[in-house]
């Protein structure tokens, strides 16, 4: 279907707004009569710069408080019409959307709002434009889409006819079933919006707290199936209000926004993508570097071996067990410091996985970095870290490792079994989009997410994983996007037994982030222990969480740059990621590398 965004969702003059929007690949735009007004262009300038851009003026909104008041009032209100019919003939744009009135005359009198829209629409008719009636879920008398339909249907006008609006309709928990019972040609215009469910004022909410579909709590994609049921064939629109879009820039909000779209028209069965192809297991986390000695130490410390280094690059492989890191002492280490910037992912099928995350505007990443190299499968995920889709150790397929000449090394023998999960900290005003993608294009699910006191704000974390647990990815957003401690990644490492793991780590020269006394108290009075458990976590730093269904047991290595690792004891079917633990570990790693 034809897809469409209002400009109120993009920050930026208009100009900005519009060069966005037809750049992520929408067909066309709502304008929002303010982007309008603070525009200098003319209406006929707006027109030409649109049609340049191959984008279509799909609505011009909104116009507010024509309805239900008294004579005089609406002969007012049907001039100011004109005015902007006129404007709308200049603009190009054949379709207004009419808010219902949240105005204190305005009278509870459906017959009189039908009167009045008809007679709207008879004007509106003489300039060849539809008029398109929405309820806000605040209106003084009309709240509800149903409300609104009975209104229209009585005023029985051809160039009138309503405009659904999911975040309206989803937000007053009204059933979108009833929607189907609307004829099609009568829905003129239907706008998208999620939410997250949050008990608010609705005002506030709608205005604040609005999101691309999939981003938030409604079921958006069931919605829009009704709508299509009905019979509407016009454009999928986006209209979100929303405090962090409003600051961000455009381009990648835009191309988050269209993303969504096409999310929301697979899961609504309107259009097909790419089949979806799950990672099945974590390849390799990348570290750049421009020292390679604290990490390498660090490594050593876990019990890692260099057992490969890459035949053309300053990229050296550290492996234990099933865990793999690289790392990378080439440019961008030097540009960037010591961070994680590429995951390999384990997939069934590479080619496929790029193919799902091209159709979905993940930029695509050369397939090879270097002319020697074994074509890889890459994209880069929103913050930038570049995701390979690798096929380890499948003879049929070019693997990465093809790359890498095994090095004479000791051996690795640690405690480590594998990666246990990433955690990736977002850019601030990313962290939805970042779900989204990972939802999206890489099918994996994003679990509840959940807020963690830090000493200096609040941390937000969020995991996406696998059904099996294979692939687990944190995605976090700390309080100060210039704090070291709230920018760090992590790579935490899978061991059957974590005191021996921390032990061995402490005995090769590691130091791991030491752990108030207090908290050792409190999980004293919180849980029971054999003799001697809780001594040895006291003394190594190791933290505990248990619930239904397990038991967790983790500790963290110092920070390098931007990284550090954590060793995690998963017992039972214990999914959490230890968030209960987490204001503590927060504080102490503050207070091992304070503010500046
Ligand atoms: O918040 C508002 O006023 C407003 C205006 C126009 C809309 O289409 C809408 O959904 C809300
Ligand atoms: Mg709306």
């Amino acid at each position: 279907m034809r897809t469409s965004i209002a400009t109120v969702s993009l920050s930026g003059s208009l100009t900005e707004k519009l060069t966005a929007a037809a750049r992520a690949g929408f067909d066309g735009v709502e304008i929002f009569e303010n982007d309008l007004l603070a525009s200098p262009l003319t209406p006929e300038e707006i027109r030409v710069r649109c049609a340049d851009l191959g984008l279509s003026i799909d609505l011009y909104q909104p116009m507010r408080d024509i309805e239900a008041v008294s004579a005089e009032v609406f002969e007012g209100n049907l001039r100011r019409a004109r005015h902007k019919f006129e404007l709308m003939a200049r603009l190009g744009c054949d379709t207004v959307l009419v808010c219902s009135s949240v105005h204190p005359l305005a009278e509870d009198d459906d017959a009189l709002a039908a009167d009045h829209l008809r007679q709207l629409a008879a004007q509106a008719q003489e300039f060849g434009i539809r008029v398109a009636y929405e309820a806000l879920a605040w209106g003084r008398h009309v709240s509800t889409y149903d409300h609104a339909w009975r209104i229209v249907a009585a005023a029985d006008h051809p160039a009138l006819g309503t405009c659904l609006d999911s975040f309206h309709i989803l937000a007053r928990g009204s059933d979108p079933k009833g929607i189907e019972d609307i004829p099609g040609e009568k829905i003129f215009f239907l706008q998208l919006a999620d939410a997250p469910l949050m008990a608010m004022d609705v005002l506030q909410w709608s205005r604040h707290y609005r999101c691309f579909p999939g981003q938030g709590g409604f079921d958006v994609a069931g919605l829009v199936r009704h709508v299509i049921d009905a019979g509407y064939d016009g454009p999928l629109s986006l209209e979100v209000f929303n405090d962090v879009f409003r600051q961000s820039e455009a381009g990648p909000t835009a191309v988050d926004a269209h993303r969504s779209l096409l999310m929301l028209q697979e899961a609504a069965g309107i259009a097909a993508l790419p089949e979806r192809v799950v990672p099945t297991g974590v390849a390799f986390a990348e570290l750049v570097t421009p020292d390679a000695e604290p990490v390498g130490a660090l490594l050593g410390a876990l019990g890692f071996a260099r057992t490969a280094r890459h035949r053309s690059k300053p990229v050296d492989l550290w492996s234990q067990g099933e865990a793999r890191v690289l790392v990378n002492t080439g440019p961008a280490a030097r540009r960037d410091g010591t961070q994680l910037a590429a995951i390999g992912l384990e997939s069934p099928d590479p080619a496929g996985a790029a193919r799902r995350a091209e159709a979905l505007l993940a930029p695509v990443l050369p397939r090879r970095r270097a002319a020697e190299d074994a074509p890889l499968d890459a994209v880069a995920a929103p913050d930038g870290t570049e995701l390979f889709f690798c096929a380890t150790d499948r003879p049929e397929l070019p693997s990465w490792t093809g790359d890498f000449r095994p090095v004479a090394h000791p051996g690795a023998a640690g405690h480590v079994r594998r990666v246990d999960h990433l955690a990736l900290t977002q850019p601030w005003h990313q962290f939805d989009e970042a779900a989204l993608f990972h939802r999206t294009v890489l099918g994996l699910h994003a679990r509840d997410s959940v807020d963690v006191a830090d000493p200096y704000g609040l941390f937000r974390s969020r995991p996406v994983t696998s059904e099996d647990g294979g692939v687990r990815i944190a995605l976090s957003v700390g309080p100060a996007p210039t704090d070291t401690t709230t920018r760090a990644q992590h790579i935490a490492l899978a061991t059957d037994d974590v005191v021996a793991a921390a032990r061995a780590f402490r005995a090769a020269g590691g130091r791991l982030l030491a752990v108030p006394a207090n908290y050792y108290d409190d999980l004293a009075a919180r849980f029971e222990f054999v003799e001697g458990e809780l001594e040895s976590y006291r003394e190594l730093g190791i933290l505990y969480d248990r619930d239904p269904d397990g038991e967790f047991r983790h500790c963290y290595t110092e920070t390098v740059g931007r990284v550090f690792f954590e060793l995690v004891q998963r017992d039972g079917g214990y999914k959490g990621y230890g968030a209960q633990n987490a204001p503590v570990r927060l504080a102490a790693q503050h207070a091992q590398r304070p503010l500046r």
